[in-house]
Order: C-alpha cells, then structure tokens, then sequence
C-alpha cells in the first residue's frame, strides 16, 4: 500500500498519502528506469549518493521546472497531435511526475492530445503505434483466467478505482476491439490530472469480447482476438466474472465503466449499481455534466426547469443517459412524477420522434416515448420536432456531424431568444454543429457548449454591433467524472447513490462562469479543474454522508474541513524525497512492485 503520510496534518495520520518522504528499495538503472521513482536529472546529490546513480546521470541538477521546459519543447517539436500523444505515452513510461506536471502545467494545450479527439486517433491506431503494453488485458476465451490475471496488480489495500470497457463504443468512433484500453488508460490520467487520484492506485482494464469491427478483423498487425463479438449469456458471465474478481481482490476499489455498447452499458449498470460503488461515465457523467450545463443556460435565460422543453437527437446511452438526469432533476424540483417530468424530453433517433408506435424501444428509451396518436400524422424528423415543439434545450449525441442545420438552428432561434445548443458527439468532427455556425446562425444568440474543445469564436455580437469573442465551454463528462471518483474513493462509498451524482451536478453548477457573466462559458474551464474536483468530491462526500453509504473513519464534518480533507488527499506532480530502505522488509511500494500505469516491472 502507498505509504501513510509522514507530513503533520491537523487531521492526523490520513488515508491516503500525497506526501512526505517515498521510501524506496530500488537503485542504480533499475531505479531510474522506474516511472514512479524516477527523477531523471533531478535526483539530488544526497539521492545520487545514497541510490548510485553517479556516474549514471550528468553532473547537473536540475529543478522540476526546468525538465518541464526542455519537456515541452520536445513536445512542441512533434510534427501533429498523434506524435505529439505519442511523446506524452512515452514521457509517462519514463517518468510518471514529470509527465503529469507537463501535463498539468501545460492543461489547457494538452487536454485535446492526452483525450478526445487525439486519444481517439490514437486508439484507431492502437495495434499500429503499439510499442508496450499498459493495463489489463482479459479476453472472453481466458475466463477462468480473469482472477489469476488480475491478482497480479497488488494486494487488497491497492487499487482505489479501475476503469473497464470492452471497446465497443469507443467516444464516436465504435468498435474498437482491445484497443479500447487506451480509453480506460486516458480516463484514469485524468483522474490524476484533474482530480488528484493517486495513479499508482489506478486499473485500467479492457475486456477483449471480440470485435465486430471488420477493418480490425483484417488488419494482420490487430493485437486482439480476432474473431466476431460474443453476445448473450457468454458476455454477461465473463463481466461477471471480472466484477466478482475485482471486488473480491481490490474491494476498496470503485468499478468506473466506460464506453460499452448502449444495451450492455445500461444493463451492466442496473445490474452492479444496487450492489457495488460503480458508476457509467458515459450515461452518468454524461448526464450530469450536460445537466449542470443546462441549469448555467437557464440561469441566462432566467428560466426554470418548469420551462425546459429538451429535444435530444441520438437516443443512445449518452443522449439517454442525460435525460435521466435531467428528468430526474426537474421531478425533484417540481414535486411532480418522473412520468410527468418526461413530458418535457422529446427524443429522436434513426426513426425520428421515438414515439410509443416505435418498434423496438429499449427499456431505457421507453419512459419518454411520446404518444404515437398524437403524433401519427406528423412528421417526426429533428426540423419538423423542432417546429413542433419549440424546445429551448437542443443536445447532439448521433455522431451525425452536420445534423444540426442552419434550417433547424433557426426555426428553434425563431422561437426562443437564446437556444440552449449542446452537440456534444465526438471526436470533433463528428459534432452536430460547430460553435461557429451556431453563433452566426442566431446572431450570438445560441449558448453553447461542445463535447470536444474548440476555439474561441469572434463576432459583431456585443453590445451596438462590436466584436466580442465568445468562448465555448467543453461540455464532456470529464467535468465530472474525476471528482465523483476521488469523493467516492476517499469516503469509500458503499454505493454511487442518485444524491450523491445531484451534489456533484450542484457541485459543477455552481463553478459556472456564466453565472457572473452571461458571454461567459457555461461550464468551468481545465484551468479550474482541481478546484472543480475538489468541489465536486466535496459534495459527494456530503451525500454519502447524508444517505449513509460512506464507510470511512473520521470524515470531518464542517464544510471547510472537508474541503481540506479532500485537497490534502489530492495526489500531485512534485518530486518528494526518496529515503532509502533494505529490501527485506519494505513495503511492496518501496520494492517498486506497486502498479505503475504504463510500465510492467511491477508485474509478478
Ligand atoms: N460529451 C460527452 O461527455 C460525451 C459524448 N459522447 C458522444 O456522444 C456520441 C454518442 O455516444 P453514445 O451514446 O455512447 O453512442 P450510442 O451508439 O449509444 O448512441 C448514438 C445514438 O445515435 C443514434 N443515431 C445514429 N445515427 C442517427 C441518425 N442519423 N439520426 C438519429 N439518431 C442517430 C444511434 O442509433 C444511437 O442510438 C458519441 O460521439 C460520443 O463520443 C458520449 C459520452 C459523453
Ligand atoms: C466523453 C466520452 O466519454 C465519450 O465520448 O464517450
Ligand atoms: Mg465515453
């Protein structure tokens, strides 16, 4: 287990350990060529001396800092993103602290390269750039290798969040095989990054089912298993298997699930939620980050969510996995069934209008299926839906790039003053619409958040006519996901609870910039998004409290306290001091055999 933490706290001896000195066994080559206890040219004289690494480094010594710079310019030097994605891969093999202060200190530029859209080029790519392994690879043919082959990564006390997906539905890009492990090994940087969960307490796991992704099944350098998905029973017993496993080997650790297949990411969730701390990115912190965007919009708008009227184009697990949310918040905040709160939710997908006539419904998309009388002889395309029903919340979550037309932003403009418009599909080129178009098209009008990053947007849109840059916030579920993460793992929540996702919405909500400024992005920035963790693990925390399924000692009980409580648990990109210690008698963490994400010398 990581070491307690050696430094004074006020609240004692903490769970987790952020700082303070790092006991180490190792030395020489193997030390340096360790990512966790590596620090390159910054190793100290005292740390040359005591671990022999004289004469195997040069002579200067450098400051943290100063690796950033030459780090960053080497990133700099990289022809385009995917051998700039690259670089960072590497960076992180090499040296764990470096690679994220880079990445911290240079957020806002690398957010796009470590994530969508870039990681998603990379995973497309994933058996052609391979160079080592990362993460945990369990295939359906090997089941009742799955706990051998997971007990490999530490001791129970280990592992304080696993992120798992079968890469089926990798961001907009699909099937994407055992290549998917680079969506669980990007999504656990960004704990660390953003939230400060430690990364050396991290899983990432792909479960290989298959792939029905024939350019992948024809590629001779495709490092999965070639052969078609398995479906049905087969499949639900071998994520049985790795759940029952996991919890069995790392029962502290949260299950986060990501990127499945829309029937398999909603069943897997009802089936697990009741029982174990779990929760699904895409339809949870989905929905609650686009929720919380919504109440910034109607915050400008000066409406309620008695006045929402959301059309949701792409009914799959995100499009409805946000009105889950949504609807859930507007029943709460009208006293009203979660029947009637639907009323205010139209969904559309390859059919249209999803309406009761629809074949073929899902159990998840039934709630909001619109009366097929009243709809019979009307059309049920997004244009003629919009015409109908005047929302004043649009969401994009197709991967139909271009769906939302300059018609249709109009007719939905010609109703509302200031459309509430979110193409949240990614990568960036699958968005329903870019920013750009939408302000053009309503004349500034549109607020509007996206699922990938883009640029600022400049136009005649301010006050008499002059130019004002609008920026677009990124409406994705990593606002989110992180500080649900680190709160659930720090009060070691029993169960991800409905309140607990309310308080993390309420948690991003209230960060909004457009609360001050109503030109200003609808959801807070990369810039704030420690703040934006600890905020939201903060509230989250409060809600398990409240609802009696944290199971952590000493949690304190004022909000300030709290918040401190969170911060110091926050993992961070600074070097500490390496004490050395015999190795007979260390700990598994000073022998080096701690999981370092993107490294196997810690493998048995
Ligand atoms: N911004 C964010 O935080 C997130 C964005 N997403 C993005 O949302 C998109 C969808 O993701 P998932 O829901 O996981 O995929 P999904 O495959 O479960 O859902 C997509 C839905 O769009 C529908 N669709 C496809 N073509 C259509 C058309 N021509 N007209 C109407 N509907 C159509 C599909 O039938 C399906 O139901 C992806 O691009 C993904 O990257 C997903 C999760 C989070
Ligand atoms: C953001 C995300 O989780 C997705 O696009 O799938
Ligand atoms: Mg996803």
């Amino acid at each position: 287990m990581v070491s307690q933490d050696k430094s004074p706290s006020k609240f004692g001896s903490l769970p987790l350990s952020t700082s303070g000195p790092l006991e180490c066994a190792l030395k020489g080559t193997v030390l340096l060529n360790h990512p966790y206890f590596n620090k390159g040219s910054a190793f100290t004289h005292q740390e040359r001396r005591d671990f022999g690494l004289a004469g195997l480094l040069p002579p200067r010594i450098q400051t943290l800092d100063q690796q950033v710079q030459r780090a960053y310019e080497q990133y700099s030097a990289q022809p385009n993103d995917l051998s700039k994605n690259t670089f960072l891969t590497s960076m992180k093999e090499q040296n764990q602290v470096l690679y994220f202060r880079l990445l911290h200190d240079h957020l806002s530029e690398m957010f796009s390269v470590v994530y969508t859209p870039t990681e998603g080029e990379a995973i497309q790519n994933y058996s052609r750039i391979f160079r080592r392994p990362d993460g945990v690879f369990l295939n359906i043919n090997d089941a009742d290798r799955v706990h051998h082959d997971l007990s490999l990564w530490g001791t129970p006390d280990d592992i304080d969040y696993i992120v798992v997906t079968d890469g089926e539905e990798i961001l907009g890009i699909g099937d994407q095989g055992c290549g998917g492990i680079l969506i669980s090994i990007a999504k656990l940087a960004l704990t660390a990054i953003c939230a400060g969960v430690h990364p050396n307490r991290v899983l990432p796991v792909v479960l290989d089912c298959g792939t029905n992704n024939q350019d992948l099944l024809d590629d001779p350098l495709y490092l999965g298993l070639r052969e078609k998905r398995v479906t049905g029973k087969r499949y639900d017993d071998f994520v049985d298997t790795f759940v029952k496993a996991a919890r069995k080997l790392y029962p502290k650790a949260y299950i986060h699930f990501e990127d499945f297949g829309f029937d398999n990411a909603r069943r897997i969730l009802d089936k697990y939620r009741p029982e174990i701390p779990c929760f699904n990115d895409d339809v949870q912190g989905t929905g609650c980050v686009t929720l919380a965007a919504i109440f910034s919009g109607l915050h400008i708008t000066k409406q309620k969510l008695e006045d929402l009227r959301m059309v949701i184009f792409g009914a799959g697990t995100a499009g409805v996995g946000i009105a889950d949310q949504v609807r859930d918040a507007i029943a709460t905040d009208r006293g009203i069934s979660k029947e009637e709160a639907a009323k205010q939710i139209w969904l559309i997908d390859k059919p249209g209008l999803l309406t009761t006539e629809v074949e073929s419904l899902s159990a998840a998309q039934k709630p909001f299926a619109r009366p097929g009388d009243e709809w019979k002889d009307k059309d049920r395309d997004l244009l003629a839906v919009v015409k109908e029903v005047k929302p004043n919340v649009l969401i994009g979550t197709s991967t139909v790039p271009k769906a939302f037309t300059k018609d249709i932003v109009r007719e939905m403009a010609s109703h509302v003053e200031r459309p509430i418009i979110l193409p949240l599909s990614n990568p960036t080129r699958l968005h329903e619409a870019v920013p750009a178009d939408l302000l053009n098209w309503t004349n500034g009008k549109a607020l509007v958040a996206t699922g990938s990053p883009f640029k600022p947007v400049k136009g005649p849109w301010g006050q008499d006519g002059q130019e004002i840059e609008i920026e677009v916030a990124e409406c994705n579920n990593s606002v989110v996901f992180p500080g649900i993460g680190l709160g659930s793992v720090l009060c070691r929540a029993r169960l991800v609870t409905d309140k607990m996702l309310v308080a993390a919405v309420g948690g991003v909500a209230e960060m909004s910039p457009a609360l001050k400024n109503d030109t200003a992005p609808l959801l807070p920035g990369v810039k704030v998004v420690r703040d934006v963790s600890a905020r939201v693990a903060r509230k989250v925390i409060q809600a398990a409290v409240e609802e009696g399924v944290a199971t952590e000692q000493g949690i304190p009980e004022d909000e300030s306290d709290l918040e401190e409580w969170v911060r110091e648990q926050m993992w961070k990109p600074v070097y500490r001091p390496l004490k050395y210690v015999e190795k007979e008698g260390a700990t598994r963490e000073a022998k080096g055999e701690m999981l370092v994400v993107g490294s196997l010398s810690t493998r048995d």
